[in-house]
């Protein structure tokens, strides 16, 4: 993705009968950034992920992208959606797997490479490559679904609680991986895990009482930047904040 680009979330509003889970969700996000998008269990972050996709559809509001100051609604396709629970074919191999995402795609590769490189690029094993996507680790079907979008590049990655199911090393190596490709894309995650948010991300994100609240990124690695944040949402009801 060249030049400037922006995602600009207006009002997105979502309720399931009449549970209100998001009540105009708003926010505008840069490419060159990850952001981390924190939130208490049940607060609609996955909502928000599968609003944007077209996993659900938003009962109000709307999503655009911006790109060398031309807007254009958010599209799926713009979108590179690593879920909490990868959903991929166990009947395939990993690399029967890959080798049909990208024939599939291949309009959208630009800069296509052999298979064996983009595994080499998440360090999956030569000898997991061959086997059955069924007796893949919870965290390999993970990095698989990431190796798609590291082929496909899609402007704006959405990734669901990615990195808990990664052990320390792999989650080092991912860490790496979205820090190299952030400068391209627009990156979004969801965590529980304070640690890891403040550690990789540029910028955070909350979800609280159904909005988006950014937290002053300069107070990242401050002493009090926990306690802010915990403040935040602990206040359930989504109240106005200091
Ligand atoms: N399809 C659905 N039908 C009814 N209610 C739903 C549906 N999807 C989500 N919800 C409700 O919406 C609220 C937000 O759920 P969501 O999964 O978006 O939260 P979350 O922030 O991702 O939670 P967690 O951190 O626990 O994964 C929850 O109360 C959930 O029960």
């Amino acid at each position: 993705m060249e030049g400037q680009a922006q995602v600009i979330l207006e009002g997105i509003q979502k309720s399931f009968g009449d549970k209100e889970v998001l009540k105009g969700a708003s926010f505008t996000f840069e490419k060159g950034n990850i952001y981390g998008l924190l939130g208490r269990n049940g607060s609609g972050k996955t909502t928000l992920f599968n609003c944007l996709s077209d996993e659900l559809t938003p009962d109000a509001g709307k999503a655009w992208l911006v790109q060398n100051g031309e807007r254009k609604e958010l599209l799926p396709s713009d979108i590179g959606y690593v879920f909490a629970t990868p959903i991929l074919p166990d009947f395939l191999t990993g690399y029967e797997f890959l080798k049909f995402y990208m024939d599939i795609n291949k309009d959208k590769i630009t800069d296509p490479k052999p298979i064996d490189f983009y595994f080499d690029l998440v360090k999956i094993e030569k000898e997991d490559r061959h086997r059955l996507i069924k007796g893949y680790s919870h965290g390999m079907k993970n990095k698989i679904q990431l190796l798609c979008y590291m082929i496909t590049r899609p402007p704006i990655m959405l990734l669901d609680e990615p990195l808990t199911s990664f052990d320390v090393v792999v989650a080092l190596e991912m860490k790496q991986l979205l820090r190299e490709i952030k400068k391209d894309h627009i990156i979004i995650f969801s965590t529980h895990i304070l640690q890891l948010a403040t550690d990789l991300c540029d910028e955070i994100v909350v979800l609280t009482g159904g909005q988006l609240e950014p937290v002053d990124s300069s107070m990242l690695h401050s002493k009090e930047f926990e306690e802010k944040i915990i403040e935040i949402l602990k206040d359930e009801d989504g109240h106005e904040h200091q």
